[in-house]
């Protein structure tokens, strides 16, 4: 039998590598534990999400966010281009389906960061997918990380925290936690959950 090039024949499903979901409260470290993995294993592919928050300084448009207009985030939704959304802290967010879809029907991995509400929609519509939680050590070190990132103004970092008391209750929804103590650690965790390595 002639050799397939890899990417030409959609691997069956039972075969594919599960989607993997990771939640956790604003300022927990998921960005730097991602960023972290994947300077190591760049073959994680991680979804890029729109969103109608402002860029932050540095956040580049195609690399850490679709940064789109509020209409823009109509239209996306209404055409049924998102595989999920949800508004948290005053911004809507929501994942490019058509994308995700793709990578996983070539048998790539795939990493989603996204919020609570979003974890649990995918649990509904993939319940295949892995949602792995990630905690902080303490709560006064989640405020100091939140705090300390300097990249929101006071009452966003409340809105932030009201939000974070909600997420880190329902911590238990998920099938895997892992406390985000060390950066290489729980990068290193992931990956092995990801059955990248
Ligand atoms: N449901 C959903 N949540 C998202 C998506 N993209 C990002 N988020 C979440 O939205 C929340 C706010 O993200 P962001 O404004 O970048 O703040 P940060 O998590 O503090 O860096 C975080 O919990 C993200 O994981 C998405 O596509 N869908
Ligand atoms: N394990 C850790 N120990 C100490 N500081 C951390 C750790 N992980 C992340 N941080 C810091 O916490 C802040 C929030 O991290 P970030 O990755 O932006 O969080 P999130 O993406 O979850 O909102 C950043 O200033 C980051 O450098």
């Amino acid at each position: 039998m002639a050799a397939t090039p890899r990417g030409t024949t959609p691997v069956p499903p039972d075969v594919r590598p599960r989607l993997t979901v990771l939640s956790g409260p604003s300022g927990v470290g998921k960005s730097t534990v991602v960023a972290h993995m994947r300077k190591e294993h760049p073959e994680v592919w991680l979804s890029v999400s729109a969103t109608t928050r402002k860029p932050r300084p540095g956040e580049k448009h195609g690399v850490h966010y679709f940064f789109v207009t509020d209409d823009e985030m109509d239209k996306l939704i209404a055409n049924g281009e998102l595989l999920e959304w949800a508004e948290f802290a005053g911004n809507r967010y929501g994942t490019p389906r058509a994308a995700v879809q793709e990578r996983l029907e070539k048998g790539e991995p795939v990493l989603l960061e996204i919020d609570l509400q979003g974890a649990r929609l995918v649990r509904e519509s993939m319940p295949e997918a892995q949602l792995v939680f990630l905690a902080p050590p303490s709560w006064e070190e989640l405020v100091r990380r939140l705090t300390g990132r300097g990249t929101e103004p006071p009452e966003v970092i409340e809105r932030r925290l009201d939000a974070a008391k909600i997420e880190l209750a329902a911590e238990p929804e998920f099938d895997t936690t892992l406390v985000n103590t060390s950066v290489e650690d729980v990068a290193r965790e992931l990956l092995a959950l990801m059955d990248v390595v």
